[in-house]
């Protein structure tokens, strides 16, 4: 088995595979760089074991446990530790990582597209990976996490650009943090209407409405340029995200297939 790990800027997420079959996958909070920076190496390489066994315990329960033999004789240090494939857009937290004993640490360089640019965030570039080996090239992701990204590559798997704002929750938050008369909004689950008679309505149409337009815009451009291309949507907020767009644009919203594995999938092809 081996255990993957992509670090965005808000969240850890995980994946654990048995063989290249993607089991499960989860999310949990960032460790705290502050914590661990006065521990000693074999402390910080002993804290991160704990952290992977931890999290896979919470998570994957009783079920998971029993069907895998390997997972519950983790705990015996003697027989070595789960392999990690890791990938971040962290850099504190890469470093970190460095520290577990059986990592691997994937880089744009091993990726097998073509035309990335060096600064590409590898999250956009494993996403991209992944989508277009299940769904099919040319491929667009969005992935909705801390920022919003679109990133695009053809039937060649080449780059062929792309875009990043920031999130549906980074827009709130800085609205709310940024100003003295704004309050920090929540999504609502269904989008309210465009002309709002309060702040807080007015906030989130504002956000909401000016994110789906982007949205739809991108995607028809898109299809503009590649009309077969699949379109795949991840990272914590897609959820919402294709409701709000399905409630305006729905003929958009129906091209769009939910993939929050799709990280994974790009990761498998770097399995220990
Ligand atoms: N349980 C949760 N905890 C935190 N955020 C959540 C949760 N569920 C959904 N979200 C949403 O997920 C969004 C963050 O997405 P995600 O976790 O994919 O980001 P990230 O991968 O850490 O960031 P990035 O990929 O941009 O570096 C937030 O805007 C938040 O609204
Ligand atoms: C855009 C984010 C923050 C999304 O997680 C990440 O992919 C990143 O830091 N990218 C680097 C810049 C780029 O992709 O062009
Ligand atoms: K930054």
């Amino acid at each position: 088995m081996t255990i993957a790990l992509a670090i965005g800027n808000s969240r850890l997420h995980w994946g654990l595979f048995n063989g290249n079959t993607l089991q499960k996958i989860w999310d949990t909070k960032h460790l705290s760089i502050h914590a661990v920076h006065h521990l000693s190496q074999d402390e910080k390489t002993e804290f991160l074991v704990r952290t992977v066994i931890e999290s896979i315990e919470k998570q994957s329960a009783q079920k998971l446990i029993s069907t895998n033999p390997e997972l519950a004789s983790l705990r015996k240090p003697e027989l070595g530790v789960l392999p990690l494939v890791l990938a971040s857009v962290v850099p504190d937290q890469t470093t970190l990582w460095q520290s577990y004993p059986d990592n691997r640490i994937i880089t744009l360089d091993q990726l097998p597209i073509e035309g990335l640019y060096p600064t590409l965030g590898i999250d956009r570039a494993l996403t991209l990976l992944g989508a277009g080996t299940q769904l099919g090239w040319p491929i667009l992701v969005i992935d909705t996490g801390t920022a919003l990204t679109f990133t695009g590559a053809d039937v060649n798997r080449r780059l062929v650009g792309g875009a990043i704002l920031p999130g549906l929750g980074l827009q709130l938050w800085s609205l709310g943090e940024k100003t003295a008369g704004l309050p920090v909004v929540m999504l609502p689950d269904n989008l309210t209407g465009r002309w709002a008679g309060d702040t807080e309505s007015a906030i989130v149409s504002g956000v909401v409405r000016g994110v789906v337009a982007a949205v739809n815009d991108f995607i028809e451009d898109w299809l503009g340029l590649f009309p077969n291309s699949h379109i795949a949507l991840t990272g914590g907020d897609r959820t919402l995200l294709l409701q709000y767009l399905a409630s305006t644009f729905p003929d958009t919203a129906a091209r769009v297939i939910e993939t929050p594995e799709a990280i994974f999938w790009g990761l498998n092809q770097f399995l220990i």
